[in-house]
């Protein structure tokens, strides 16, 4: 398994793994790696014969607040776990390899409707950076397919409306959320955590499980089942970035009519922000 750090060399690796027809898979990361992202790699394989992971840190996709400087970077130790896992191909490119010529002025792709609200409102300019890069990855590997968390939801559904409108020759798929065994999703941000709220982080996941058991029992007065859920959070020690129930599809908000519903959830614990989510069919 190599690491490359340049495009050049890694369109010359992949160049070499087309010509003997191997089909090809990228998942993009921004490394920490953990067993969620090695899910993917693991799918990636049973899909693909050439599996391409990216290890990124986007700086286009952070706030001005955000943790981009204080975001982990392990690389010799996703290194480590990648080989273990099978993959072929690591990209960690710098950030003057992905824009030479700075941010300013980059060209964006900015992916309507669905890339507002939820994260998009919490995150202004976050989904651009993320359409952008991930649009940028998939036209420097040129994969065949390209594998994704449902952990990060609305990214997922940001990404595949981005390749079908712009008719990106790449399948596009997501993969289940894996969590600890106490529930928490699994996530690089996780290590922000001190011991205390890591006890208490697992109430987020209880707290989707317990608004699905209350729609799975039949209420539907949607806004009063997510205010009480709300209030659990914050006397649980949360601060509730947003909850919000929504048409799994389209992102819209969810109504009466709607069957496939996620809920979705982004909570602060101290200063970190947690993400997560829970489909589920009312039908
Ligand atoms: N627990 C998880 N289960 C499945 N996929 C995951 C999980 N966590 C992250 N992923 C996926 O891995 C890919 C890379 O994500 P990323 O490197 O940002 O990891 P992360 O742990 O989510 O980090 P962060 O804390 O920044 O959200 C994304 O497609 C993301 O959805
Ligand atoms: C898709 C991604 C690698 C783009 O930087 C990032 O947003 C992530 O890790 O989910
Ligand atoms: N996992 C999504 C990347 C981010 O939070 O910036």
């Amino acid at each position: 398994m190599n690491t490359l750090h340049s495009i050049a060399q890694l369109r010359a690796a992949l160049a070499r793994a087309r010509q003997e027809n191997k089909r090809i898979s990228l998942v993009p990361t921004m490394g920490n790696l953990h067993d969620g992202h090695i899910a993917l790699v693991e799918k990636a394989r049973q899909r693909t014969d050439y599996v391409v992971v990216s290890i990124f840190v986007n700086p286009l996709q952070f706030g001005a607040n955000e943790d981009l400087d204080s975001y982990p970077r392990t690389l010799a130790e996703d290194q480590r776990r990648l080989l273990d896992a099978g993959a072929d191909l690591v990209f960690a490119p710098n950030v003057s390899e992905m824009y030479p010529e700075g941010m300013n002025g980059h060209t964006l792709i900015s992916v309507p409707v669905v890339s507002e609200g939820l994260c998009g409102a919490s995150r202004p300019g976050h989904f651009d950076g993320v359409s952008t890069v991930v649009s940028k990855l998939l036209n420097i590997v040129q994969p065949d397919l390209a594998i994704f968390g449902e952990k990060d939801f609305q990214q997922l559904a940001v990404i595949r409306k981005m390749s079908q409108d712009l008719c990106l020759p790449v399948q596009i798929m997501g993969e289940p959320i894996v969590r600890a065994d106490d529930g928490l999703a699994l996530s690089s941000r996780n290590g922000y955590l001190n011991e205390e709220q890591r006890r208490s982080a697992p109430y987020l996941y209880q707290t989707l499980l317990h608004i699905e058991q209350q729609l799975g029992s039949g209420r539907r007065d949607f806004a009063a089942v997510i205010d009480e859920a709300r209030v659990a959070l914050v006397e649980a020690g949360f601060r509730p970035d947003y909850l919000d129930l929504r048409d799994a599809e389209t992102l819209q908000p969810a109504t009466g009519e709607t069957q496939d519903i996620v809920i979705l959830a982004a909570v602060y614990l101290g200063t970190t922000r947690l993400i997560d989510n829970l489909r589920l069919n009312l039908a």
